[in-house]
Order: C-alpha cells, then structure tokens, then sequence
C-alpha cells in the first residue's frame, strides 16, 4: 500500500484548555488534493495550523513522511517542515515588488538565483512580466496567485491553503480555485486546502472531509458526499434538499406522502420504522403528465436553471429544478416526477 505523505493520527487540540480538534484522523498521498470543508468554529484552521506547526497537538501525533512532526510536548518548527501556506489575507509585503515578496524567504541564494526563480514562479502563475509591480498595482485574483508564487518557490512537499479565495468575487473564485487546482496537479504538489464554501471545495478536492466540531464526519469524493452523505449533517450541510418523513416497508422501500419508493440501499432498522428520506432539487423532475400535483410557492433564477420551491397536494414542501425555459410564476400549478437515483434515509 502507498505510504501517505502526510498523516494525522488521532489528533487532539487545544485553545486555553477547550478542545477545538478531537480524535481526528487523516491522510493524505503525495499528489492528492484534500479539502477540509465545514461550518466556521469547526476547528478547519486550527487542523491547518497543527500541520504548519503552529498549533501544539495535545494527543496523537503528525507524520510528514517517515518523520514524526508534531506530538505532545513537540512540535517540529514551521520553517523545517518544508510546507507552504496561503492564507486568505494574502499576507504580502506591500513595501516590495512582486519579485521580492516571491522570493523573500530564499534571500540567501542570492540576487540572480532569485530572479530566475521569481520568473520562473510567475510563469507558473501566469502573471508573466509582472514581477517589478508592486502589490498595490495588482488585483486581488493577481495578489493571491503571487501568495500561491510565493508558496511555492521554495519547492515544498505540501501546500495549505485556508480560505484562499473567500476575499474574490464568485466569478473570480471559480476561475481562481480551478487554476490553482490545475497549478498543483500540473506541478505534482499535494495540497489541503480549507474552506466553508462547498462551491470552492468541489472545485479543488480530488476528495473532501466534511468536518464538524472538531470532526472529519466523512471523507469522500463530492459526488459521494452529495449523492451518499453518511449521516444527517453532511446530508444538511452538501448542497440543498428537504427531508420527508416515511415508514420504512422492507430494507429498500419506504412509504412516504409522495408514494412508495424503492431504491438501490438496503437498511437495516426494522420494518415499520419511521425514517426520513432526502430528496435533492434534481430527484424531482417537471413533468407535464407527471403523476404529483404541486403548487410553486417560490421561485429562483439561476440561469440555465431554476429552482422552485413546490407545495405537494398533502403540504409536503420540495425543492425541484427546472431547466430555465420551464418558468412558472408563484402560485402556478404544475405536476412532477420523482427520478431518485439513490434512496438515501435517515432514522428519525
Ligand atoms: N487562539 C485561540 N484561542 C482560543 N480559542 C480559539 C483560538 N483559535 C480558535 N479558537 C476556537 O477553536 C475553535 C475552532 O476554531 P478554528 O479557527 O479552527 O475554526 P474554523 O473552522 O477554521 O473556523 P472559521 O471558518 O471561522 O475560520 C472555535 O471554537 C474557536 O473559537
């Protein structure tokens, strides 16, 4: 089996005695990319922070290839760890140029190495011939890939990224998180990045550990987590959804107000059961002969689609997506179809 580049072992943090990272495992393999992805206060940054090794571990230990970097009453320096940060700040020096804030941690190997190192690092990030510029003279998409130049012209194992993008636009966000992802794919860096926007993890993560209060509640690719959440909070918490109540009839069916409903799980609580089943916006589908009736209650453009919020003849409200050119106003009647690909339940 591959050894992991990068191992956290039932670790346990700490803020002035209060636990803000309990028990939590983790690897990562060279080349992967990992996002941590959960509510604030979850204990994101303080995970990143123990791996730069910032942050004391109270219990457990750190592994950074066959090195034990951090264990209780040790933590191996963040300068010998020969791993690269990027923070949402950016955190760059305004009083230097491009180049100098790329290059600033390498000083020792000399002016002309740093240069070719500088323009070498901006050619990565795409931001060619701008290296005398200073940082005021940069946009904020231009500022964070110098951070990320910057993290990587010391050729680290490993790259932490928190909150890289939370201070752009959406539209830069994207962009940005896609290019990044391609940056370190491309050059063969592992990274971990932290974020409480899914959009931003689903677009990085080769996979993505869904933490909450000091947690990794499931780690799994995107698809999985949306089409398979383990439990109710990654269910609540990855895209949207309504949850309706239902009697379980046999381990793959369970009868709920929009019929009875067979899928590909098998569950294991007794028949009879009360249970509750997720349905996601596309499980429902508009259908003209459609056997549900339903009433929209409210609606949301989303571009090539649009998202209404519909009321079911027995009350039970649904969140169902449309392809834009179906554009009902609120109030209008209109009939449905399930399409479930994965019946997903929940014990009440
Ligand atoms: N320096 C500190 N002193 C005391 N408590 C802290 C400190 N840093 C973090 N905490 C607490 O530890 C818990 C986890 O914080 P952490 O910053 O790791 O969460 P996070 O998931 O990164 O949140 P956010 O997304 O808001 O940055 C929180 O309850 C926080 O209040």
């Amino acid at each position: 089996m591959e050894h992991p580049l990068l191992e956290l072992k039932q670790i346990e943090c700490r803020h002035r005695g209060v636990i803000a990272v309990e028990n939590l495992n983790l690897h990562v393999n060279q080349g992967d990319l990992v996002c941590l992805l959960g509510p604030s206060g979850c204990g994101k940054t303080t995970v990143l922070r123990a791996i730069a090794g910032f942050q004391p571990v109270n219990a457990g230990e750190i592994r950074l290839r066959d090195q034990r970097i951090s264990y209780p009453g040790y933590t191996l320096s963040p300068e010998k760890r020969r791993i690269g940060m990027v923070f949402q700040d950016y955190a760059l020096f305004p009083h230097m140029d491009v180049c100098g804030n790329i290059t600033f941690g390498l000083r020792h190997l000399g002016k002309a190495e740093c240069k070719r190192i500088a323009n070498e690092m901006l050619e990565i990030v795409g931001l060619n011939g701008m290296g005398d510029r200073y940082i005021h003279e940069l946009s904020g998409g231009q500022q964070q890939r110098v951070a990320l130049a910057r993290a990587l012209a010391p050729r680290p194992e490993l790259i932490l990224l928190d909150e890289p993008f939370s201070n752009l636009d959406i539209e830069m966000r994207e962009r940005l998180s896609n290019e990044v992802r391609g940056i370190l794919k491309q050059q063969g860096i592992t990274g971990i990045l932290v974020t409480h926007d899914q959009h931003e993890a689903f677009a990085m993560g080769d996979q993505i550990g869904v933490m909450s209060e000091g947690h990794i509640l499931q780690r799994d690719t995107a698809y999985n987590l949306y089409h398979s959440p383990a439990n109710r909070f990654v269910a609540d918490f990855i895209g949207q959804g309504v949850f309706v109540r239902g009697t379980l009839l046999s381990p793959d069916t369970v009868k709920t107000p929009l019929g009875t409903i067979s899928g590909d799980r098998a569950y294991e609580w007794e028949p009879g059961s009360e249970v509750e089943l997720l349905l996601r916006p596309d499980d429902i589908v508009y259908d003209p002969d459609g056997p549900l009736q339903a009433s929209v209650q409210q609606r949301a453009f989303k571009g090539a689609e649009i998202l209404y919020t519909l009321k079911l003849e027995d009350e039970t409200e649904v969140l169902s997506l449309f392809p834009s050119h179906h554009d009902f106003a609120v109030g209008d009647n209109v009939t449905v179809d399930l399409a479930l690909d994965h019946m997903v339940v929940f014990p009440l």
